[in-house]
């Protein structure tokens, strides 16, 4: 059994890090600062960041089989072209909501990519509530609802046998999940599986192992968690020095270590200075289980 090492290895301020995606082609981590409207790399190899800005802020982003990114940005779905710097958009949602954005979303195993939406925060982790929606892009680029009065949309994945969707809506302090149906992209059957206990904060982002288990990140409880969503058991909890943990990915060599972002958004002159990591970007070692890579979106 080796121990478990947790380093800051992205030392920078990002107001709200979100969305890392391993990519295995180059060898970088992708995440998005989404208050801070920018996508950013980072490569373990030269140790160095960088970043392109957008024009609205941006909740997540997935990789692109004909190359860049997608991108959940605004109300849009849009595509990043990482050499040009060019953003296009692709789809627009929740057009009748303008103080809407989109947050958390995924690339499911057939190349589709899910994302949310959610009001814009007056304060972290309040919105008005009720006017967020989880969509799917195809890679035809259409647009599917799945369903609304979703508070703050965030964490997606999917089991190994692409059966079930897990997904989380952080204000109702669970995480769900769904019937998938992996050949039309549709959901149903949406249930809870499992309940954060007092303490644990607000559940985030999240990632499945390839062990089937989730692990998920809790915003203001300053740990990841992984729990079983056949039993709906915690197995572990794993704390960073840092409370505003946003999400987690699994990276690196054969997909070994853990990365997990968080912001700094909404602390205060005090707070900052007592966790000045807030906002950096941490590696996990030695937790014993792998992830399985991202899908692509095939559009
Ligand atoms: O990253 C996100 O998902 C949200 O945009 C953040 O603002 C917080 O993490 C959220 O408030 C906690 O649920
Ligand atoms: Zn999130």
């Amino acid at each position: 059994m080796t121990s478990i090492n947790i380093e800051c290895v992205v030392n920078e301020r990002y107001r709200i890090g979100e969305s890392p995606v391993w990519e295995e082609k180059e060898g970088v981590l992708v995440y998005v600062d989404i208050t801070g409207q920018k996508v950013c790399r980072w490569s373990p190899k030269t140790k160095q960041t960088e970043s392109v800005s957008v024009e609205a802020p941006v909740g997540s982003l997935g990789l692109r089989k004909s190359g860049g990114y997608v991108l959940a940005m605004g109300t849009s779905f849009s595509a990043l072209d990482w050499k040009d710097k060019k953003v296009t958009t692709l789809a627009c949602v929740d057009e009748d909501k303008p103080n809407n954005r989109f947050n958390d979303g995924k690339v499911d195993p057939n190349g589709r990519f899910l994302a949310g939406t959610m009001s814009q925060e007056i304060r972290p982790a309040v919105v008005e509530r009720n006017q967020g929606s989880l969509y799917t892009l195809f890679p035809d680029h259409t647009v599917l609802k799945h369903f609304d009065m979703v508070d703050i949309s965030n964490g997606v994945d999917w089991s190994l046998d692409h059966k079930t969707l897990y997904y989380i809506d952080s204000l109702s302090y669970a995480v769900d999940a769904l019937d998938y149906d992996v050949r039309t992209g549709k959901s149903s059957n949406r249930r809870h599986v499992y309940k954060l206990e007092e303490g644990e904060g607000i559940p985030d982002g999240m990632c499945i192992d390839a062990e089937g288990k989730l692990w998920v990140a809790c915003y203001n409880g300053g740990r990841v968690i992984r729990i079983d969503p056949q039993t709906g058991k915690r197995l572990q909890t794993v704390k960073l020095s840092v409370d505003k943990t946003t999400s987690c990915c699994f990276g690196g060599a054969d997909y070994s270590e853990m990365y997990v972002t968080t912001a700094c958004d909404g602390m205060d002159e005090e707070q900052r200075q007592r966790q000045p990591q807030s906002g950096g970007i941490f590696k996990i070692t030695g937790l014993g289980v792998k992830g399985i890579p991202p899908n692509e979106f095939a559009g």
